[in-house]
């Protein structure tokens, strides 16, 4: 038999598959609301103008050599100073353990894989819904997984009772994965004072709260106001994990430019741990790409790069918010029986519509509409051009 005649083909992933299905569409009307990556009112993909300066400034004199294992120095520093503040006292006592991660999959699974390895007694609580490769990185880092209540169907909001007794009912000491900001795929953030009373009830159980921040700045248009989470658990003594991502806010998708934190008790043990870290990945990419991380360090290390940077990601949070109370708007005005209100309560790159499996199965049939089957409609995709198109097929499927 041939060696490798029992491989199967592996299943459609249920984000990316549907790119693959929008671009095999040869319709003119087609719009793609699936895969969580911004595109201007001309439904084009961007470029950020600091972005192109800080190209314009190492276009030529790059060096090809290789980074440490654990990345780019200045590139973590300055990861670190946007998700623990500029001023943070855990910076300057040098408690953070934190390497240059493949993006915010790559910090994930590097943390995942750390978890296993150090604590392998350890499972992860994992919101319901969450991102979807979230399971495939703590299934192939081979932590088990649990899920805890988050998403209330009904109201299109938290569930916040749900959630809190999830925490308390959980094992004292177990390890919980929280969306810092713009929830995927609900686009439905606890309030800063129900960050409170989660952060106490993590202290009262002794919880560790691993933060995957993939939307710093995109969710409010401000990356303080979108790292409050974080900042309210640190001010509580929690110890974290976070993975941070310049995918989106930055809109470096393809440079795979993120980083791993680990707050630690002290110095020591966060230069053990990072030793551990980059153990880790010299087996598996041994060190991290040169480039993003160059653009990622220029931006936020040039004040006036910085700003514009902060101008920029405002206005893509703008554009969304924006076209979320079009969307919404829309549909009133076409007289929905529905409630359209959690399409603006909601924030960030996700709308988590409510649609069912079978409604989003008719807008890709009849109107070449293409969003996840969890009815997650990624606003970015949203234009004034296609936005009462697809509102209208958005009422068809539903009223
Ligand atoms: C919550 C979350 N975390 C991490 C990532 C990974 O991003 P990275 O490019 O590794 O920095 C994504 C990407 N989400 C969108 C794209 C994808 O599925 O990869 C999405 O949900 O469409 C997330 O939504």
């Amino acid at each position: 038999s041939s060696l490798f005649g029992h491989v199967e083909p592996a299943p459609k992933d249920p984000i990316l598959g549907v790119t693959e299905a929008f671009l095999a569409d040869p319709s003119p009307d087609k719009v793609n609301v699936g895969v969580g990556a911004y595109r201007d009112d001309n439904g084009q993909p961007v470029v950020l103008d600091c972005v192109r300066e800080a190209e314009r400034r190492i276009a030529g004199n790059l060096n090809m050599e290789y980074l440490p294992m654990g990345g780019s120095i200045k590139m973590i520093e300055e990861s670190l100073k946007l998700a623990y503040g500029e001023d943070s006292e855990f910076i300057k006592d040098k408690r953070i353990a934190a390497v240059q991660a493949l993006s915010g999959t790559g910090a994930c699974r590097l943390f995942a894989d750390f978890q296993k390895r150090f604590l392998p007694d350890s499972q992860i609580y994992i919101p319901t819904p969450t991102w979807s490769n979230h399971h495939n990185i703590w299934r192939d880092a081979q932590v088990p997984q649990k899920t805890f209540t988050y998403y209330h169907p009904e109201s299109r909001g938290l569930d916040f009772s749900g959630l809190m007794n999830d925490i308390k009912n959980a094992p004292d000491g177990s390890f919980f994965l929280l969306h810092a900001c713009a929830h995927n795929p609900t686009g439905v953030d606890p309030t800063e004072e129900q960050w409170r009373e989660i952060s106490h009830q993590f202290k009262v159980k002794k919880h560790f709260p691993f933060f995957d921040m993939a939307y710093q700045g995109f969710a409010s248009g401000d990356p303080e106001r979108d790292a409050k989470a974080i900042r309210i658990f640190l001010e509580d003594g929690h110890q974290i994990g976070c993975a941070q991502s310049y995918a989106k806010n930055m809109g470096l998708y393809g440079q795979r430019a993120g980083c791993l934190s680990i707050l630690c008790e002290d110095e020591m043990q966060a230069v053990a741990v990072k030793s551990q870290l980059q153990q880790i990945a010299r087996p598996m990419y041994s060190n991290p790409p040169v480039h993003g991380a160059l653009v990622v360090s220029i931006i936020l290390n040039d004040p006036e790069l910085k700003s514009l940077w902060l101008k920029e990601v405002k206005g893509m949070a703008d554009r969304i918010i924006g076209m979320r109370k079009a969307l919404k708007e829309n549909l009133e005005k076409l007289g929905s029986p529905l409630s359209w209100e959690h399409i603006t309560n909601q924030i960030g790159m996700f709308c988590y519509s409510g649609m069912t499996p079978e409604q989003v199965d008719r807008l890709t049939d009849e109107y070449h509409i293409y969003m996840t089957r969890n009815g997650r409609i990624s606003m970015a995709g949203v234009t004034t051009g296609n936005v009462s198109y697809l509102a209208n097929a958005i009422h068809e499927v539903t009223k």
